[in-house]
C-alpha cells in the first residue's frame, strides 16, 4: 500500500510539522457538515477532502464543493484507477475519497479534514495510522438527530427513516474514536474541534523539524 507523502513545512513556523488527517463521522444528522463548515473558517491551515459521490445531489450542493457527483460508472473507474484513498458503500450509494487532493494538501503544509463514514476511517486509519486524528459525534438524544434530519429538509421521509435505523450501527463504531463530542451547542462542538487539532498539532511526534531545533539550541 501506498505510504502518504505528508511531511511539510508548516507555513506560520519554520519548524518542519507533519500535517495531520483530522477525521469526523456521525450517524447522519449529527452535525458533521455543519461543524466542518465553521470549522474551515476559522482554521486557515486545514482543507477539506471532498468525497466523490454516486448520491443525488441536495438543493443547494455544488459540485466539486460539497461533493463531487459521480455516475456509478465513473465512481468505479476512480476506484478501478486507485484514485481514492478509501470509498464506502453508505445508504445505498457510494462515497470515497479521492486521493490526489488529500496528498497535495498534506505536501503543502495543510491538515485536511475528512467528514467520512467509519468504514471509510478504518480504511485510512490503516494507510495513515499516525497521522489520522479520529473525532465521533454523538447527537444528545435520537429524538434530537431525527428531529435535525428533518429540519434539514433535504431528504424525504422514507430517507430520514432509512439514516435513523442505521444511526445505531453507526454509532456501534464510536470506541473506534479517539476523541468523542456530544453536539449539542454548534460553538461549544466547534471550539471542541479546535482545541483538539491545536492539542495534536503540538505533539511532538508531529513536529519532526524539532530535532534540529533542540539540537541548535543545546549547541548554543
Ligand atoms: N448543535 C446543533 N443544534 C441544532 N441543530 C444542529 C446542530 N448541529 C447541526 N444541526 C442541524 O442539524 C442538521 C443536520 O446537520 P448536518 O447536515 O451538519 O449533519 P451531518 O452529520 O453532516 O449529516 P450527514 O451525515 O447526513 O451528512 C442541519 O439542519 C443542521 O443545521
Ligand atoms: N467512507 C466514506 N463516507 C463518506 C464519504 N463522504 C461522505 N461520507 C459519509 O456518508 C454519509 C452520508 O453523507 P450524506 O452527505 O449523503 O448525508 C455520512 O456519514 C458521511 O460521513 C467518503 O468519501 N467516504
Amino acid at each position: 500500500m501506498k505510504k502518504l507523502p505528508n511531511t511539510s513545512i508548516h507555513p506560520n513556523t519554520s519548524i518542519h510539522r507533519r500535517g495531520l488527517m483530522l477525521v469526523l463521522s456521525s450517524p447522519s444528522g449529527a452535525g458533521k457538515t455543519t461543524i466542518s463548515r465553521i470549522l474551515l473558517e476559522k482554521e486557515q491551515d486545514l482543507t477539506l477532502s471532498v468525497s466523490a459521490t454516486t448520491r443525488k445531489k441536495r438543493p443547494g450542493e455544488v459540485h466539486g464543493k460539497d461533493y463531487f457527483f459521480v455516475s456509478v460508472k465513473e465512481f468505479d473507474e476512480m476506484v478501478e484507477r486507485g484514485d481514492m484513498l478509501e470509498y464506502a458503500t453508505v445508504f445505498d450509494n457510494k462515497y470515497g475519497t479521492p486521493r490526489e487532493p488529500v496528498e497535495e494538501g498534506l505536501s503543502n503544509g495543510k491538515d485536511v479534514l475528512f467528514d467520512i463514514d467509519w468504514q471509510g476511517t478504518q480504511q485510512v486509519a490503516a494507510r495513515a495510522a499516525n497521522d489520522i486524528v479520529r473525532v465521533f459525534i454523538l447527537p444528545p438524544s435520537l429524538q434530537e438527530l431525527e428531529r435535525r434530519l428533518y429540519a434539514r429538509a433535504q431528504d424525504s421521509a422514507e430517507v430520514v427513516q432509512g439514516r435513523m435505523a442505521k444511526a445505531a450501527d453507526e454509532m456501534s463504531h464510536w470506541a473506534e474514536y479517539d476523541y468523542i463530542i456530544i453536539n449539542k451547542n454548534v460553538e461549544k462542538s466547534v471550539a471542541d474541534v479546535q482545541a483538539i487539532l491545536r492539542s495534536e498539532r503540538l505533539k511532538r511526534e508531529r513536529r519532526p523539524g524539532l530535532d534540529d531545533f533542540v539540537r541548535d539550541l543545546r549547541q548554543a
